[in-house]
């Protein structure tokens, strides 16, 4: 068994709770409240944003030509995010204001910065790796629901994610946890043990997002 064979049946706990969340759901029934949505979009502008430095730094921690290609290629799907974001604010009416970066989204993007500036260069490629993994995981079982559905309001966003709607497009998914594979070959136990971990705090975000979007968490004070 691969490193991220291992990896990926640690992780199915935390994507099964994820497609149970009832944000989660509530895209499937295309019946998500706007304020949910709009928080959601305004968090995730800066966690995009950070996303594409985070690749940024990991490109800069490998002398793998092919592999720096595919960050920067794959660093493109970030593009059609911005029309994910769109089909969202047309549903609410809201334009992006820059809202304030909020607690869970400030502690995923630290994580994946300080992976990418301390960890070795497998640590940066996991943290990057549970955004792009699981939103296909989603698009791709909501797509297989049914919820992409003519009635759904968000039936874009899910396709968007959907890889069965893009089958000529390359399975960036394959080639990130390949270059995971490759990545950790030189590393000891420990080390290995240490980007599991970074992929599992990354995943766990992934969840705290969409939950911190549901509750609308806010930072206890103004500061
Ligand atoms: C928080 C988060 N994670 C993942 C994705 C999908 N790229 C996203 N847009 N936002």
């Amino acid at each position: 068994m691969t490193f991220s064979q291992a990896l990926l049946e640690r992780a199915q706990p935390m994507m099964d709770a994820i497609m149970a969340h009832p944000f989660v759901q509530a895209i499937a029934a295309g019946t998500v409240p706007n304020d949910v949505l709009n928080y959601y979009v305004e968090q995730d502008e800066h966690y995009l944003k950070d996303y594409l430095q985070v690749t940024a730094l990991t490109i800069t921690k490998t002398d793998n030509v092919d592999d720096i290609n595919q960050l920067l290629t794959t660093a493109q799907f970030v593009q059609n995010e911005s029309r994910a974001h769109q089909v969202m604010l047309e549903i609410t009416g809201h334009t992006i204001e820059n809202w304030r970066r909020e607690p869970e989204t400030k502690r995923y993007t630290d994580h994946m910065y300080a992976s990418a500036y301390h960890g070795t260069y497998a640590d940066a490629l996991a943290a990057l790796l549970p955004c792009a993994w699981s939103y296909a995981v989603i698009g791709e079982q909501l797509v297989d629901q049914g919820a992409n559905n003519a009635d759904n309001p968000l039936k874009e966003w899910i396709e968007l994610y959907a890889p069965q709607m893009a089958p000529d497009a390359p399975d960036y998914n394959a080639w990130r946890f390949e270059a995971l594979d490759r990545a950790v070959a030189p590393l000891s136990p420990t080390q290995l043990e240490h980007v599991a971990q970074t992929f599992l705090f990354s995943l766990e975000m992934e969840w705290r997002f969409w939950e911190a979007a549901w509750q609308q968490t806010h930072w206890q004070f103004e500061f």
